[in-house]
């Protein structure tokens, strides 16, 4: 046996509801109503026009048979009354005759034929005519004659035995039909009618007896023709018309009787039920109708009775199930609104119902956990969730996690409740999934700690105080500032550890509570009684209804520092007396001093922006000022002396010392330029050099000078392969001058001899003085020695000539040694100038007052001795 379908399955796995099952039981009580309402209408509805169609049937088959019945005696009369005459047919066209004869024949006749008149009702008149129509005899009006009279002249001959009707025949506004039968002789020649005139109005006098009273129409017609012989209700211009209808089709076909459900009239458009009945011997039919839109206006009147109470029972039906419906689907909205996964479990603890929450999140599917046990959705550690949760409070939820369809655990807070399901006992699970719960949780875990951590690591304190001064939160930035331990800071006040405001007002700052925030510098004061600057930035804060100072406070005192070393720069800056500009890398000046304004002869505004190259004198070209800026980035400082252009054109030299500043990143961020004046150094330094290289008395190169210019000489003779001459000269008599005239006239003398000796050499020749009457003579670029004899002659004259100082005549006289460069033998200077000694002793040897060569190859030799 097959398992029944899937959605039957789960609509029994589902167990319906009590309230579901009675909508579903109300609902297809309305709908066998409807059903039922539906089908009773239909049958209703045929049943009308059955019954119309019974009542129309047996009416027009009743209305034949009667008028056949009518018709058959007036038959049988006029039959007799024929048969009668056809007895006495020779005399028959004597009946017109004023005969006796003719008129007890007459009077025979009209007897025969008044009993017929007055034996039936429907009779009008009946009379004899002859062949042609003319009346022989009649019972009654002569006018009824005279009508009929005519219609049978139009009649001609009858064509056989049968009773020939005419059409309508309106005689003093009554409707009249004529029954005639021939009279024929032995031959069968017609010689005379028998004719009957019927009352049609006693005809539809009984067809209005008959009529039902619900409009029902009844006619009679010739069946031949369809001419109309009477209808009730009479219609003007109808009588004696022929129509053309579906009846007529039938009748003409052979039909004897019928119904047609849907005739629409041709007379009046009206569509009936019709049924139609065709006298048996007699050619005409009798049709009875009735409108249907009349029976069914009745059945439809009675039918919306008879619906009324269905309808309103269905109505009520409705109600009720909708209302079942709507408390219903309030419960599963309700059930389904809920957010929490809610299961319903029975007593075995198997899942029997659960919510939309836990269908979706949980991803699961009705045929999968239906009926499943709710142990399966938990995880092993979970499985007795359900004990621990019945026995704690309804309100507390018992942690647990629950598998979704990924087999994911999803956390939840689970409660249980007991209850009945369907009528029988039941526990309800309310599972709460706390995923987000401790998502967040975690994350504000993670937050506190991350505050926490930056409290802690900030190297600010912090600190939260009630408004009284009194400590209650901190961090260990702050404890350490402090130096206090944790237990004695909780005790600690603000007046504790403040040593800048008095107590008053420090509870007044700190009392004041409010929002704005505060900052102010202060002093704290260690556990030690050291002090330190602080900034501190408070704020008020609001917590749990009280009102607190948070603040932070930050050491200051390096910054403090800072600012004092930065006064003191600044103030050294602007009164140091050496010029000082900072320049950013390119060059740009940023700042000066009032120093270097005044060195540079500016004002500030002129100087800053523009480029420290200006305060150079000197043209220093852009690779020179490369190199400057390479060595100064490379070693960080860099130091000559330069040349600087005063404003007004003046040149003078300074010390320019430039060193870098640098960021944190080591990058070169500033130069500073110091300018100092070394004028006076410079002239110190000259003075010094001069000290050094001349002779104090005559002002004339010393030795060391000589030496210098000596070796300078000599380069430059033996790069140029040309000769020089050093000539030693000592003067003759000398110390005689000094003790004589005494140590300041030889002095004086040493003086002019300088003097005058100096005149008679070139630009370019250098006289020096080695010491007491020591001089010597360097003449450079001497090419040949005539020369150089005829210069030392006279030097030899000028030396002896005599000098008149302070009315002294004073003579002396020189010694002369000269030595040659080059010499074979002679490499520098110390030799050039020993050989150029030597020479001169040999002067002195010699005589005095004299020259002597030592020549290239190392001889003496004396110009004047040959
Ligand atoms: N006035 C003066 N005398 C000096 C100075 N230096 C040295 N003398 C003297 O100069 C004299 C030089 O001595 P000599 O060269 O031997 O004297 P002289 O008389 O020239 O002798 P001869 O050279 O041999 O001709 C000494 O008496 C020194 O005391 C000086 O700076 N000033």
């Amino acid at each position: 046996m097959s398992a029944p379908p899937k959605p039957i399955r789960r609509l029994l796995s589902a167990r319906l509801a009590p309230a579901g099952v009675l909508s579903l039981v109300m609902g297809l009580g309305i709908a066998c109503l409807i059903l039922q309402s539906v089908v009773h209408l239909w049958s209703s509805h045929e049943h009308a026009l059955e019954e119309a169609a019974d009542s129309l049937s047996g009416l027009s088959a009743t209305l034949a048979s009667r008028l056949d019945a009518t018709l058959r005696p007036i038959d049988a009369c006029t039959r007799s009354t024929r048969q009668s005459l056809q007895g006495v047919g020779p005399v028959l066209p004597r009946l017109a005759d004023r005969t006796d004869h003719s008129l007890s024949l007459q009077e025979w006749a009209r007897t025969g034929l008044a009993q017929c008149v007055a034996s039936f009702d429907e009779l009008a008149d009946m009379m004899v005519t002859d062949a042609k129509g003319e009346p022989l005899v009649r019972v009654r009006g002569e006018a009824v004659g005279q009508a009929v009279g005519e219609v049978l002249r139009k009649l001609g001959e009858s064509p056989d035995d049968v009773l020939w009707f005419s059409g309508v025949l309106m005689t003093r506004d009554q409707p009249m039909l004529v029954a005639a039968l021939p009279v024929r002789a032995a031959d069968g020649e017609v010689i005379a009618q028998v004719a009957a005139v019927i009352r049609l109005d006693r005809v539809a006098g009984l067809f209005e007896a008959v009529r039902p009273a619900d409009g029902s129409v009844i006619a009679l017609r010739r069946s031949d023709d369809t001419r109309l012989l009477v209808r009730v209700p009479p219609q003007e211009g109808t009588l004696d018309r022929g129509v053309a209808y579906r009846l007529a089709d039938e009748l003409r076909a052979g039909s004897r009787k019928g119904l047609l459900p849907e005739l629409r009239s041709p007379v009046d458009g009206v569509t009936r039920v019709t049924a139609y009945h065709r006298l048996e011997t007699y050619p005409f039919y009798v049709a009875a109708s009735r409108s249907r839109a009349e029976i069914l206006d009745r059945w439809l009147w009675h039918a919306m009775a008879d619906s009324g109470i269905n309808i309103l029972l269905i109505a009520m039906l409705s109600f009720g199930a909708h209302a079942l419906g709507r408390r219903e689907r309030n419960f599963r909205a309700l059930f389904d609104a809920v957010s929490d996964f809610l299961f319903v479990l029975d007593d075995q603890g198997r899942v029997i119902h659960f919510n939309r929450s836990a269908r979706h999140r949980l991803g699961m599917r009705a045929s999968t956990l239906l009926q499943q046990p709710f142990a399966s959705l938990l995880d092993d550690a979970d499985a007795g969730v359900l004990e621990r949760a019945a026995a704690l409070a309804q309100d507390t939820g018992c942690p647990c996690a629950l598998k979704s369809d990924h087999d994911e655990m999803l956390p939840v807070e689970l409660r249980l409740m007991a209850g009945k399901w369907n009528g029988l006992p039941a526990r309800f699970v309310l599972c709460r999934d706390v995923s987000e719960l401790m998502q967040q949780q975690k994350l504000l875990e993670r937050e506190v700690e991350r505050y926490q951590l930056a409290l802690e690591r900030t190297r600010d304190g912090i600190f939260l105080m009630r408004l009284n001064g009194d400590l209650i939160e901190y961090n260990s930035a702050f404890r350490d500032m402090l130096g206090y331990s944790d237990e004695e800071m909780l005790r600690l006040n603000v007046t504790d550890w403040d040593a800048r405001f008095p107590p008053e007002e420090l509870r007044r700052i700190v009392g004041a509570g409010g929002a704005d925030h505060l900052l102010i510098e202060s002093r704290h004061r260690r556990r030690d009684g050291s002090e330190f600057d602080v900034e501190i930035g408070a704020c008020g804060v609001a917590w749990s209804g009280e009102k607190f100072r948070f603040g932070t406070v930050r050491d200051i005192s390096g910054r403090k520092r800072a600012e004092a070393r930065l006064r003191l720069y600044s103030e050294a800056f602007h009164h140091a007396a050496e010029g000082i500009a900072i320049t950013t890398p390119d060059g740009t000046v940023q700042e000066v001093n009032d120093a270097l304004c005044e060195i540079m002869g500016y004002r500030r505004a002129e100087l800053i922006g523009r480029n420290d190259r200006l305060f150079s004198a000197e043209d220093t070209s852009d690779a020179r000022f490369a190199e400057i800026i390479r060595t100064l980035h490379r070693h960080g400082f860099w130091r000559d002396q330069i040349m600087v252009r005063h404003r007004d054109g003046r040149r003078y030299p300074q010390q320019l010392t430039l060193s870098v500043v640098r960021d944190e990143a080591g990058k070169v961020t500033h130069h500073v330029a110091l300018f100092s004046d070394i004028s006076s150094l410079k002239e110190n330094e000259r003075a010094l050099q001069d000290l050094a290289n001349t002779d104090s008395l005559t002002g004339l190169p010393n030795r060391a000078l000589l030496a210098t210019r000596l070796a300078a000489a000599m380069a430059e003779a033996r790069q140029r392969g040309r000769a020089l001459a050093l000539a030693y000269l000592d003067l003759d008599g000398f110390k005689a001058v000094n003790d004589r005239h005494g140590h300041a006239m030889g002095d004086r003398l040493l003086v002019s001899m300088a003097s005058r000796l100096a005149q008679v050499l070139r630009q370019g020749d250098t006289l020096a003085r080695l010491g007491g009457d020591e001089f010597v003579i360097l003449l450079p670029d001497q090419a040949k020695q005539a020369d150089i004899l005829h210069v030392l002659e006279r030097v030899l004259a000028e030396a002896s000539r005599p000098f008149l100082i302070d009315d002294i005549l004073l003579q002396v006289s020189a010694s002369i040694g000269v030595s040659l460069f080059p010499q074979d033998e002679v490499e520098d200077a110390e030799g050039l100038l020993a050989g150029a000694d030597q020479a001169m002793y040999r002067a002195k040897r010699s005589g005095k007052n004299r020259l002597v060569f030592l020549d290239r190859g190392g001889q003496m030799r004396d110009p004047e001795g040959g």
